[in-house]
């Protein structure tokens, strides 16, 4: 089978279509609900991808720092997937990526290459896959549904992946929700944060998580923020990480007594998040508290005021194909 626009099949080069992808960081388990609850936030990462004659990846901006430039690059290894899965063979890519997301602090940078390169991977061959398909991919190459998720379909998204499908639904929370994170300026991997969970856990913990993440989920749903400080709790892997982040079980423990709403780790970590009903009222005061907390305990962070973000990965049409990608995206203004 041939690209679009690739002459012959998979000839690249000078005038073969570009497609260019908009996808939003995440965060994860938003306390209880681990591997299952995901929320996108408006902070993003683009993708730049077109057929070459030769493979070549370049990477643009602070936090791309580590990432591969060759054919172990997670982008590009996550587009040959899309193309397999079509029927199509291996064409060499010309990749190019901006990113705002933090790598390896909880959120979700991982997430955003995998939807990004699906995304753009199947908009490079007519969109053949379904989002349903893609998403299943996602799923099974992240190893759970909530980043994923949520980078996918924006939002705030429910979801399982029981090894072999993945099911969500999406709720979008309301416009007055802000979202604080507390950037530790150290790297945590997932694998290293999941390597400190035990493989069981006691009865009780179980029953505690399921009652909160259900909770959780009715709050947002109904619009009942207050009951966000009762129900954002976890006991299933929060406990067991937060030795790896000093000061995180102070401010799980009071960041509530400085005007949050809730409060938990994004995602694997080390990134802190608290919710706010409106950063205006005691917004400056609950920064200080995450900066001065971390500090106190030796650990230098940066914080971000952030939103919620309704959309998902979108596919752009007003890039221009004839500039690099970054000024394509400065030039927008990170439209
Ligand atoms: N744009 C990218 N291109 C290629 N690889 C990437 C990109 N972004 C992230 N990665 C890969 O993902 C790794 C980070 O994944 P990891 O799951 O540890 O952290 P995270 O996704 O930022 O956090 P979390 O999953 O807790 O939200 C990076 O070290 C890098 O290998
Ligand atoms: N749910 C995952 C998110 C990080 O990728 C975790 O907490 O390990």
């Amino acid at each position: 089978m041939s690209l679009p626009g690739s002459g012959s099949g998979l000839a690249g080069g000078p005038g073969s279509p570009k497609v260019y992808v908009k996808v939003p960081a995440s965060t994860a388990n938003l306390g209880p609900g681990f591997d299952a609850l995901g929320m996108a936030l408006d902070l993003y990462a683009w993708i730049e991808m077109g057929i070459a004659s030769t493979t070549e990846i370049r990477l643009y901006g602070d936090q791309m720092n580590g990432v591969p430039t060759d054919k172990s690059n997670l982008v590009y290894k996550v587009a040959q997937q899309v193309f397999d899965k079509a029927g199509i063979a291996h064409p060499e890519l010309d990749i190019a990526m901006y990113s705002d997301i933090p790598l390896t602090r909880g959120l979700g940078s991982s997430a955003s290459a995998i939807v990004g390169a699906l995304v753009a991977a199947n908009a490079l061959i007519g969109n053949k896959l379904s989002p349903h398909e893609l998403f299943q991919m996602a799923s099974a190459l992240e190893k759970h549904p909530d980043n994923v998720g949520a980078s996918l379909f924006g939002g705030l998204t429910i979801a399982f992946w029981d090894g072999e499908r993945a099911e969500y639904l999406r709720i979008v929370p309301e416009d007055r929700l802000d979202v604080l994170v507390a950037i530790p300026r150290f790297q945590l991997s997932t694998e290293k944060a999941r390597h400190v969970l035990p493989e069981q856990v006691p009865m009780k913990d179980a029953v505690f998580n399921i009652g909160h993440a259900s909770l959780l989920v009715a709050a947002f749903c109904s619009g009942r923020y207050d009951m966000i400080r009762h129900a954002m709790k976890d006991a299933l892997h929060q406990p067991y990480r937060a030795p790896l982040i000093p000061g995180m079980s102070d401010i799980l423990e009071r960041a509530e007594e400085h005007g949050a709403l809730g409060v938990a780790l994004s995602g694997a970590g080390p990134t802190l998040l608290a919710l706010v009903d409106g950063k205006e009222g005691r917004g400056a005061e609950l920064e200080r508290f995450l900066l001065d907390t971390l500090r106190d305990r030796g650990i230098e962070a940066d914080t971000m005021w952030l939103k919620p973000c309704a959309e998902g990965a979108a596919v752009l049409s007003h890039f221009d194909p004839n500039v690099p990608l970054i000024d394509n995206v400065k030039g927008n203004v990170r439209t």
